[in-house]
């Protein structure tokens, strides 16, 4: 029988004591609260927040539609709005044509042949990192990876140091976090117009940002030195202003702020995942140890070697799977539409975790434990695309994927031929869910020499 365009079923879901009780479930914890939505009303459910109607998608099919068939009809939207007063229309936020024009620009810079360059400083800012160990110290791994991270981020795509400002970046983005933190309230977007002590922190930490992002442009600008990284790839669309309609400073304040971001943020709290399961599961480990030793005999990795340490990526692919850092995704309908057998109005915010598909025992087996071996070509299991997605899907994909898969095969294999990592005991590991997933208090690891 042929489906009706469009139907006046809406999806089940709890009714509302009143406006904010589901509110208050969502901001103690979000993930509980979805994953008791999900259980409760199935596949496809809805809340609301105040006025704001919600919709939980928690299948693939229902998710690929959103991320892929019905992409169009998505937008970023509402939820997006806090982070654009951060982000500007960075790629990140912006939508249409615009975000088109400024994907174009900066594709070049995530190009494959780009990893022969960012593969040795991926190297060498791991090595740098473990200059400072000494045998026997504990270190909170988080504060690790952050600065290594940035590190990273800053050379690859500025050609810049941003060791040394890694703390105060990730200072200020945990402050912004903070405020990020309450985007579901349903009067989020009036929050920075306040006075309030976390609005005064916002607009500091952004300024304290911008500050470093302009000093970062401004001094490749003095140089005029065309480096094939990002910042040349956006300073060469200003100049280059003849057929395209080129690109403004703020624009590119905007890219350079959310490439930034993006990527040392991520990427960092999947590292640092990483070590805490590697601690907690010595035959993975030992597995990993054999590995890296074989393939790389003493030396650092080099791109050569990225398809030959397998199991190094299974386990990271694994570590994603168990802690996606971004753990949900979120969209806005932008027009009336019907998603399985549903009609879902307009304005509908969607929510899509890849939390909770990971951890769903109907597409991964056993899966509360850390297995990298499930990644195995040998098992056979093709997984849907939409039951793994750690980059989400579709075009809003991360366009940093592959720079995040380098540099997350680069480091564990680069650290893990020297060092064992053992999680200090007496301490609680605990997830704080802001925007992304995070060790809310860290994670102590004490430093094992290994040669
Ligand atoms: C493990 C590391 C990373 C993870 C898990 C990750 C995850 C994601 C996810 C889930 C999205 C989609 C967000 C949404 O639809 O709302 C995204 C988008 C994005 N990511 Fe990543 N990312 C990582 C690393 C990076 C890196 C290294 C960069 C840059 C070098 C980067 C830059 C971006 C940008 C610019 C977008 C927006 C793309 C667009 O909308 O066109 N990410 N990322």
């Amino acid at each position: 029988m042929k489906k009706p365009l469009y139907t006046s079923k809406h999806p089940p879901g709890p009714k509302r004591l009143n406006p904010f009780s589901n509110l208050l479930g969502f901001r103690k914890d979000s993930l509980g609260f979805m994953k008791n939505i999900a259980e409760k009303y199935g596949d496809i459910a809805q809340f609301k927040i105040g006025h704001l109607r919600i919709l939980l998608l928690n299948h693939p099919d229902f998710i690929k539609e959103v991320l892929s068939t019905q992409q169009d009809n998505f937008v970023k939207g509402r939820p997006l709005k806090m982070a654009k007063e951060l982000l500007g229309e960075g790629l990140l936020t912006s939508e249409g044509d615009f975000h088109k024009h400024h994907s174009r620009i900066m594709q070049p810079a995530f190009h494959r042949k780009m990893m022969d360059i960012y593969s040795p400083v991926m190297s060498e800012f791991a090595s740098r990192l473990m200059n400072g160990w000494k045998n026997g110290t504990s270190v909170d791994i988080f504060k690790e990876m952050v600065r290594m991270s940035t590190g990273i981020a800053g050379k690859t795509m500025f050609g810049v140091d941003l060791e040394e400002e890694a703390a105060e970046i990730n200072q200020e983005f945990e402050s912004i976090m903070d405020i990020f933190g309450r985007v579901t309230l349903p009067f989020a977007e009036y929050l920075l117009k306040l006075p309030l002590p976390g609005s005064i922190r916002f607009f500091k930490a952004k300024s304290r940002l911008d500050k470093i992002i302009y000093k970062i442009i401004e001094e490749r600008r003095k140089t005029k030195l065309d480096k094939g990284d990002l910042l040349s790839l956006l300073l060469l669309a200003q100049e280059t202003n003849k057929k395209d309609r080129g690109i403004s400073n703020e624009e590119i304040r905007d890219e350079a702020l959310t490439l930034l971001l993006t990527a040392f943020d991520t990427t960092s709290l999947a590292l640092t995942w990483t070590w805490y399961l590697l601690s907690q599961n010595p035959l993975a480990e030992e597995e990993l140890h054999e590995e890296v030793d074989q393939v790389l005999q003493g030396r650092q990795p080099t791109l050569d070697d990225y398809p030959k340490l397998k199991f190094t990526k299974m386990v990271f692919t694994e570590a994603m799977r168990l802690y996606p850092p971004i753990y949900v995704i979120v969209r806005e309908a932008r027009s009336n539409l019907t998603i399985g057998d549903y009609f879902i109005p307009k304005g509908t915010i969607v929510l899509m975790s890849p939390y909770l598909i990971h951890h769903d025992s109907r597409f991964h087996k056993d899966p509360m434990k850390f297995n990298p071996q499930s990644w195995a070509p040998s098992t056979n299991r093709q997984k849907s695309k939409y039951e793994y997605f750690p980059f989400s899907e579709g075009p809003r994909s991360c366009i940093g994927q592959h720079y995040a898969w380098l540099e997350g095969v680069m480091v564990i294999a680069s650290i893990s031929q020297f060092w064992r990592l053992k999680l200090v005991p007496d301490q609680v590991v605990e997830m704080a869910q802001l925007l992304n997933l995070r060790p809310k208090n860290g994670i102590l690891m004490q430093l094992e020499k290994r040669k």
